[in-house]
């Protein structure tokens, strides 16, 4: 048996902006297990922080239950904050403070002694790869550095629930990707249960094995990444053709391929099928036996993205998100 760390049931938050009434978070129902590293993934507005800051006493909700660690975070709040870290986005340390300093100050005031604090602080650094900036003002550390610090300070109480607000917003892909292996270090080290946001499909793909989906303040899916893709999506067969005409034949024939879902634009036909590259070589020989030649083939594979459109019909991708699709080759290898 599992213990369960958050359990959540109807929660719902309303924001009254001017006369109109925001349903930011509707009736979720959740429950997180100790030691799951959970994404929560959704579009901008989608109720993702408005959940984390109810669920880390911020805010109350307007009705149903959350309880953290067994705690009710309406009438326990206290023992809630103790058992938690909570990186919210962009928390920014004073900033003429040292890092090292900064991170003694916090532990003080969860109660920490000064003894404590240094050597959990020290322990840190080391482990967030601070050491060589930890005792300069927090003014001259990179966007990567300063996230690391805020994790760090999240961490100071050794919390077992540590919640992440979007941890990776704003770093370049490469602080990004070392900021990703630092959480998965500490989860691996420590056993904490990890809760993070991300809109990310990448980030969700790479490092949760649970990715909740939410959209309008609701739960859409639940499950692990691969599930996710397998259930909700197929693989993209791109087909190109030497003419319109061909396409429209070659649509009008592989419509007839069970369980495929085809479309045609210009001179390219699509398949969303399972099994993608082993079905390229058969639709090859069945199109050219009909006189239909296939002048270029690509599969994808099915990335969350597809996921979301596939359960919403809208795409959850913005400028700049990072994909998992594949050529055609490494699909086969
Ligand atoms: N304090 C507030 N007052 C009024 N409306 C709010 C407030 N906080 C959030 N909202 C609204 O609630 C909805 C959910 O917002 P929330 O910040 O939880 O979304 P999110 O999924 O975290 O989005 P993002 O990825 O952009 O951070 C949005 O429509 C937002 O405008």
């Amino acid at each position: 048996m599992t213990t369960t760390m958050i359990q959540t049931k109807g929660l719902t938050r309303h924001f009254t902006v001017k006369k109109d009434t925001v349903e930011a978070v509707r009736g979720l129902d959740l429950r997180v297990a100790e030691g799951e590293l959970v994404a929560l993934l959704g579009p901008n507005g989608a109720g993702k922080s408005t959940t984390l800051r109810m669920l880390t006493t911020l805010i109350p909700p307007t009705s149903g239950t959350a309880t953290v660690a067994g705690y009710d975070v309406v009438a326990q709040q206290r023992e809630v904050r103790r058992v938690i870290g909570y990186i919210g986005q962009g928390n920014g340390a004073a900033h003429a403070q040292r890092g090292r300093d900064e991170l003694v100050s916090q532990g003080r005031a969860y109660g920490m002694s000064v003894r404590d604090a240094k050597e959990r602080a020290a322990e840190l650094i080391a482990s967030l790869d601070l050491a060589a900036v930890a005792d300069r003002p927090v003014s001259s550390l990179s966007g990567g550095q300063k996230r690391r610090l805020d994790i760090a300070m999240g961490l100071i109480h050794a919390p077992r629930l540590l919640f992440l607000d979007e941890p990776s917003t704003g770093l370049d892909p490469q602080n990004r990707a070392n900021l990703q292996e630092h959480i998965l270090k500490l989860r691996a080290e420590h056993g904490t249960t990890i809760v993070l946001t991300t809109h990310y499909l990448d980030e969700a793909d790479a490092m949760a094995e649970r990715v909740i989906v939410i959209d309008h303040g609701t739960v859409i899916a639940d499950d692990s990444p691969a599930r996710l893709k397998a259930d909700h999506s197929g693989d993209l067969i791109t087909l190109g053709f030497g003419s319109v005409s061909d396409a429209v034949r070659a649509a009008a024939r592989l419509d007839a391929l069970e369980g495929a879902a085809v479309t045609a634009s210009g001179a390219t036909v699509e398949v969303r099928a399972e099994g993608g590259p082993r079905l390229v070589p058969g639709i090859i020989r069945d199109l050219d036996a009909t006189g239909i030649a296939v002048e270029s083939t690509a599969v994808n594979r099915p990335t969350l993205d597809d996921v979301f459109l596939n359960l919403t019909g809208r795409s959850l991708r913005e400028g700049g998100t990072a994909t998992d699709t594949v050529s055609a080759e490494e699909v086969a290898a």
